[in-house]
């Protein structure tokens, strides 16, 4: 069956349809990984979205039911070369073709994925739509013209949980599956879900964490009621500037708990801090990104996925940059001066990806340490 992709520019590609039938618009961004795609779908950051893969050939290992980072795929479509049809691993239980059909994700191969790239860095990360049942280009062209900007939206709350619940499931191990954690934890750690990844999660228990996981809306006062030792502000789609709520929140917690954010809750600190963010050119997606530590000057290789940054002379002298992105300049992390609060652009949970910056997970322990001596 054929499918179209277009962009609101008016570029449209040709090709043959993916997954589900039908059409969605979304934001057309770029993922630069080779290998993970399963755990692209599934990350929340991508609602809102339509994801295209650089990396050739997609689907070649199948799709299996524990790789998932999150309920359900939330993206708004999905771009390949070519999907693979006879996927092949011990895991696997469904092509990469089924699973977008289950799961209403409407996609397109067979089209020129460098192409489309090379437009987008050219051109900008921009609204498009995947439609295999309209196939008149000058149709679809206004379809991704009328289609929502990802500026100014809340995406949050279409990814959120809507009750809070506790998290014990630690990494996967061979022939194991994901462990549960039957040791006593050390730390409990409230983590607040703006689209949180489950490897961020199986992170924090594997550092000795006691896990519960509160919707994106849950107010300062209750998370302090639950007494924990540290607060994590997690992932997540769209625009951080609307999300207003999460920042008053953040600026509520700000010294009294030690704080650690990563990629939206990384953004949501620098704006609870007075900071402020900006949309990027077409983004960082990938799983090779160089990103530097100002204080030994090392280089990571880093997991990324944002279309948004933090302004590096935006925040004030309460706040230091501590990594920096060897590509563009942008801010990839910052910490405060004189309260336990600290926070990365990047994704240190890897899945997919390097797992150069899981250090970052005993950082954030360190701190709760310190914190409980204090007290
Ligand atoms: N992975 C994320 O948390 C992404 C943060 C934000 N939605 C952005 O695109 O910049």
């Amino acid at each position: 069956m054929k499918a179209i992709l277009a962009l609101a520019d008016g570029r449209v590609f040709h090709g043959t349809a993916l997954g589900a039938t039908g059409e969605m618009t979304g934001e057309v961004v770029f993922n630069t990984s080779m290998t993970g795609y399963q755990e692209i779908l599934t990350d929340p950051s991508y609602c809102g979205e339509i994801v295209t893969m650089t990396y050739p050939q997609i689907g070649n290992y199948g799709i299996n039911l524990e790789d998932v980072e999150s309920r359900q795929p939330f993206l708004s479509g999905f771009v390949v070369k070519e999907a693979c049809d006879f996927p092949s691993n011990w895991r696997s239980t469904m092509s990469l073709d089924a699973y977008l059909k289950e799961n209403g994700i409407v996609g397109i191969q067979g089209i020129d994925t460098r192409a489309l790239v090379r437009h987008i860095r050219d051109q900008g990360a921009q609204n498009g739509i995947i439609s295999s049942l309209d196939l008149d280009p000058e149709s679809v062209v206004a379809k991704a013209r009328k289609a929502p900007p990802l500026v100014g939206r809340d995406l949050v709350k279409e990814v959120t949980c809507d009750k809070p619940y506790h998290w014990d499931e630690g990494p996967w191990k061979l022939g194991e599956g994901y462990v549960k954690n039957d040791k006593p934890s050390r730390f409990r750690v409230v983590a607040y879900d703006f689209g949180i990844k489950r490897n961020i999660l199986r992170n924090l228990v594997a550092a000795g964490c006691d896990v519960t996981v509160v919707p994106a809306t849950t107010p300062a006062k209750d998370v302090l009621a639950m007494n924990p030792d540290g607060v994590f502000l997690s992932n997540g789609p769209g625009d951080p500037e609307p999300i207003v709520y999460a920042q008053e929140n953040i600026r509520e917690l700000l010294g009294k708990v030690p704080l650690f954010g990563i990629c939206l809750g990384h953004q949501l600190l620098a704006l609870a801090l007075g900071g402020k963010t900006f949309k990027l050119k077409f983004g960082h997606r990938g799983g090779n990104q160089p990103v530097q530590r100002s204080d030994d000057r090392r280089v990571e290789i880093t997991a990324q996925n944002h279309g948004f940054a933090v302004d590096a002379d935006s925040f004030s002298d309460d706040a230091i940059q501590t990594h920096t992105n060897l590509n563009d300049n942008t801010v990839e992390g910052l910490a405060c001066r004189d309260i336990p609060a600290f926070s990365v652009q990047y994704h240190p949970e890897a899945s997919p990806g390097p797992h150069d910056a899981a250090y970052l997970f005993e950082r954030f322990i360190a701190m709760m340490e310190k914190e409980k001596k204090h007290a």
